[in-house]
């Protein structure tokens, strides 16, 4: 049985769409991560598979439990562990006094671990904290109680670099304890360092679906290459490169095609300097971003090199 499950989940806000028939699985023991740009839909997914939000169709599960089943829900929340972009804490209480009253109803099995990874100051009232600080309470309080699944909507959010990387590290490290973990991101690289798979969303549809390795591997290569002969971009250009655009003494594209060719194709130049680099993730994610509709980018999603480009152009 999966840990989340979405079959045609559709929520509509009046005539606003929310999200528009989701259908994914999360399995047990995944990172699964959720991209999209701003209003595609990741808060509202979140909230509803938490039943804060009721879908207008489609179903959910989340740990067996259907989401608009309360009673079961409600049972299947004490093993879940949330993290809301906006924590709304009470602002009057210390930060102690909000981990004893989570502990009260959830349970408080890893407060002291948490706590020397994420050390918000427990002792002031929420109002004098920072947005960091805020953050790195939630962190400890969704994850106190050592629930089976995690939910986060944008967890690193406010966090400086050290945090988020202690973040990053704590989450690979939760992988292995075999915690299920979905979170909502607009930060490609925290995607690709933590995640199983990702689903991109893009106005309220799911536009790809996929393990990241998969899409780093079909994403090419990032080629940068010096010559000494001056050459025009199209007596350079040759199949798999995407993108080519001039720099000082050469070009710049990614390649998607086979190693060999294009070092056959370079031999025939006189080669000052050549550099290849890490497939460009955020070459892959522009393309679903970007202003194309969901069915071009299903087809860029097959691997479509022609696809890739038009979204660079
Ligand atoms: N309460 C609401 N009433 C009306 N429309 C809403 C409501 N909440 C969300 N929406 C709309 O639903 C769509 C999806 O919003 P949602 O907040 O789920 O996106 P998101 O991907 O989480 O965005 P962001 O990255 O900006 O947080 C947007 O068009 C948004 O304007």
């Amino acid at each position: 049985m999966p840990t989340i499950e979405c079959e045609g989940l559709t929520k509509r806000y009046g005539d606003v769409v929310g999200v528009d028939s989701l259908s994914f699985a999360v399995e047990e023991g995944e990172v699964f991560g959720f991209l999209g740009p701003n209003g595609a839909g990741k808060t509202t997914t979140i909230r509803t598979l938490l039943g804060l939000l009721s879908p207008t169709e489609g179903t959910a599960r989340v740990l067996g439990a259907e989401v608009t089943d309360e009673g079961a829900l409600i049972e299947a929340k004490r093993r879940i562990g949330y993290l809301p972009a906006h924590l709304g804490f009470d602002e009057g209480l210390t930060g102690e006094r909000v981990l004893d009253h989570h502990a009260a109803i959830k349970g408080d099995e890893r407060r002291g671990e948490l706590l020397e990874l994420f050390d918000p100051p427990l002792e002031r009232a929420i109002r004098e904290y920072s947005t960091g600080n805020e953050r790195m309470l939630g962190i400890v309080q969704a994850f106190m109680h050592d629930p089976d699944l995690v939910i986060m909507d944008e967890p690193t959010s406010g966090l400086d670099p050290l945090k988020q990387e202690r973040f990053h590290e704590f989450i690979r490290a939760e992988r292995e304890r075999g915690t299920t973990v979905f979170f909502s991101s607009h930060v490609l690289s925290e995607v690709r360092q933590v995640c199983d798979r990702v689903g991109i969303l893009r106005e309220g549809r799911l536009v790809a679906l996929e393990d990241v390795d998969d899409l780093l591997s079909r994403g090419g290569k990032r080629v940068r290459v010096r010559l000494a002969d001056p050459v025009s971009r199209a007596a350079f250009t040759i199949e798999g490169m995407v993108g080519v655009e001039p720099i000082a003494d050469g070009f710049r594209f990614t390649y998607t095609g086979e190693y060999n060719a294009l070092l056959r194709h370079l031999a025939e130049h006189d080669v000052i300097d050549v550099e290849i680099g890490e497939p460009p993730l955020e070459d892959v994610f522009m393309h679903y971003y970007g202003e194309v509709d969901a069915e071009t980018a299903e087809e860029g999603a097959a691997g479509s090199v022609t696809e890739l480009e038009g979204a660079d152009a």
